[in-house]
């Protein structure tokens, strides 16, 4: 089985993310690629449509979180844009995320975001949302995905090995939050290695600056897949 590495392209036009795409045309096989809120709200469907075209796997980050009925029909519309990945908020719930089941299709797979990986335990507190801990949330979370359906979850590695234990062998553990060594956090409060990751049991990373704003994003992304397939 091969674990994806989805490089977050994190960019605010088609330009600018075509340019980063340039420096990897000589690499094989393609990297996947995530398209998150930014790139999408800025280039619409089309652009991931022309990615789609060049061979890349895409990963559509739009988080959805609505009523049932409006995220079912939301997935319909993306289910025909022949991407691979999607992701939606569990916190929306289980008729929620039923419903994107439903409508999603044979091939597209998707993620259930758990606690995001900007999230502190004090970060997570002030929504009142729940009185439950990070830890406590995401496995509860991530239980819910499951029994409703959900290819997989979002979480930090951290979280990765009690999903592990407790869901299903073929449930996705795709984590964000992933810095190679010595680089900034930024936003980010729950970060880890590349090599940490797959030892917590992460299925799968989302690498954003760590490779994007790397002096040779290349061999940036070559370090992070040199820990990760170990
Ligand atoms: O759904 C995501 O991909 C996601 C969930 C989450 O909890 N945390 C998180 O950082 N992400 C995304 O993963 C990427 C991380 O970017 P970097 O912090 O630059 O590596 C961004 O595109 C985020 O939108």
């Amino acid at each position: 089985m091969v674990y994806p590495v989805f490089i977050a392209l994190d960019f605010p036009n088609a330009i600018t993310a075509r340019q980063f795409l340039a420096q990897f045309k000589d690499i094989s096989p393609k990297p996947a690629l995530k398209v998150g809120m930014a790139l999408f709200y800025a280039e619409g469907p089309d652009f991931v449509k022309e990615l789609r075209q060049q061979g890349y796997t895409i990963f559509l980050d739009l988080k959805l979180y609505d009523i049932p009925n409006t995220v079912g029909q939301a997935v319909a519309s993306i289910a025909k844009l022949d991407v691979q990945y999607l992701t939606l908020h569990a916190a929306g719930g289980e008729k929620m995320l039923r419903r994107a089941v439903e409508n999603k299709g044979a091939d597209l797979k998707l993620l259930a975001v758990t606690q995001l990986t900007s999230f502190s335990e004090e970060d997570m507190q002030q929504t009142q949302l729940t009185t439950a801990s990070l830890n406590e949330s995401v496995l509860h979370l991530a239980k819910l995905a499951q029994k409703a359906g959900v290819d997989g979850t979002i979480s930090s590695p951290f979280e990765a090995q009690i999903i592990k234990q407790q869901t299903h062998d073929n449930f996705l553990r795709i984590t964000p939050g992933i810095r190679l060594a010595g680089d900034d956090g930024n936003d980010q409060a729950r970060i880890t290695t590349p090599t940490q990751a797959r030892q917590f049991g992460a299925t799968g990373l989302v690498v954003g600056r760590s490779i994007t704003k790397a002096e040779t994003p290349v061999v940036a992304y070559q370090r992070v897949l040199a820990e990760w397939s170990i």
